[in-house]
C-alpha cells in the first residue's frame, strides 16, 4: 500500500514501492532533494549488463547522474543507454554513459524517467518536458519502467493539475492536426495550441 512519503515510487507492475522517510533529523529537505532521493533509489534496479532507457526532465537527470558515478566509480558496468531527448543525450555523453537506440537495442531492460501526472490508478501524464514521442517509444520497450514522482504530482484523475496535456505531433500539416484535435476536444473546456 502507498503511504503519505515524499517520494512515492511506483513500477510498471502496478506495486506502489516505500521509500524510507527522509532522514528524521530537523534538517528540511528542498523539492530537488527529494528528488535525487527518489531518483537514486530508482537506480538500485540498474545492474550491470543492462540496456536503459534514460529519462528526461528535473527528476530523471538525477538518475542519470547517479548511473554515470556509479560507472565511474566500477560499480556498474556494461550499461547501454538509450536516452529519450537529446537534452539526456548530451548530459549522459558528459558522464561518459555509453549511448545506444532502438535500432541496435530493440529490447530495453529497464526505464527510468519522470512524470507530470499520476493518478491514484498509476495513469500518467508525461511530456510536459518535450519529449513524449521518444519516451512512448523508449519506455514502451522497456521489460520494466520505474516512473519517479514527488507528491505535487500525484493528482485524482489525469488532467487534476490543470496543466496543459501534452501531445506531439509531427511538424506536417500541423494547423489540420491542430483543428482535428480541437474538434475532439470539443465541449471539454480544452483547447489545442501549439507550445
Ligand atoms: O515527461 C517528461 C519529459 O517529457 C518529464 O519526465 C516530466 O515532464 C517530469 O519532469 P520533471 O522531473 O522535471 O518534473
Amino acid at each position: 500500500m502507498a503511504r503519505a512519503y515524499d517520494p512515492l515510487f511506483i513500477t510498471s507492475d502496478n506495486s506502489p514501492i516505500d521509500v524510507p522517510s527522509p532522514s528524521s533529523s530537523s534538517m528540511t529537505l528542498t523539492k530537488d532533494e527529494l528528488k535525487r532521493i527518489a531518483a537514486y533509489k530508482a537506480v538500485d534496479f540498474v545492474k550491470s549488463n543492462m540496456v536503459l532507457g534514460l529519462g528526461t526532465g528535473s527528476t530523471a537527470k538525477h538518475a542519470v547522474d547517479r548511473i554515470g558515478e556509479l560507472l565511474r566509480q566500477g560499480k556498474l558496468e556494461n550499461i547501454v543507454g538509450i536516452p529519450t531527448s537529446k537534452k539526456t543525450q548530451e548530459h549522459a555523453l558528459s558522464l561518459n554513459i555509453p549511448l545506444s537506440d532502438l535500432d541496435a537495442h530493440p529490447v530495453v531492460d529497464l526505464s527510468i524517467d519522470g512524470a507530470d501526472e499520476v493518478d491514484p490508478r498509476l495513469n500518467l501524464v508525461k511530456g510536459r518536458g518535450g519529449s513524449l514521442l521518444r519516451e512512448k517509444m523508449i519506455e514502451g520497450a522497456s521489460k520494466k519502467f520505474v516512473v519517479i514522482v514527488d507528491e505535487s504530482k500525484m493528482v485524482k484523475h489525469i488532467g487534476g493539475s490543470k496543466m496543459a496535456l501534452p501531445v506531439e505531433i509531427v511538424p506536417f500539416c500541423w494547423k489540420f492536426t491542430a483543428e482535428r484535435l480541437r474538434r475532439v476536444m470539443e465541449g471539454y473546456g480544452c483547447e489545442a495550441r501549439i507550445r
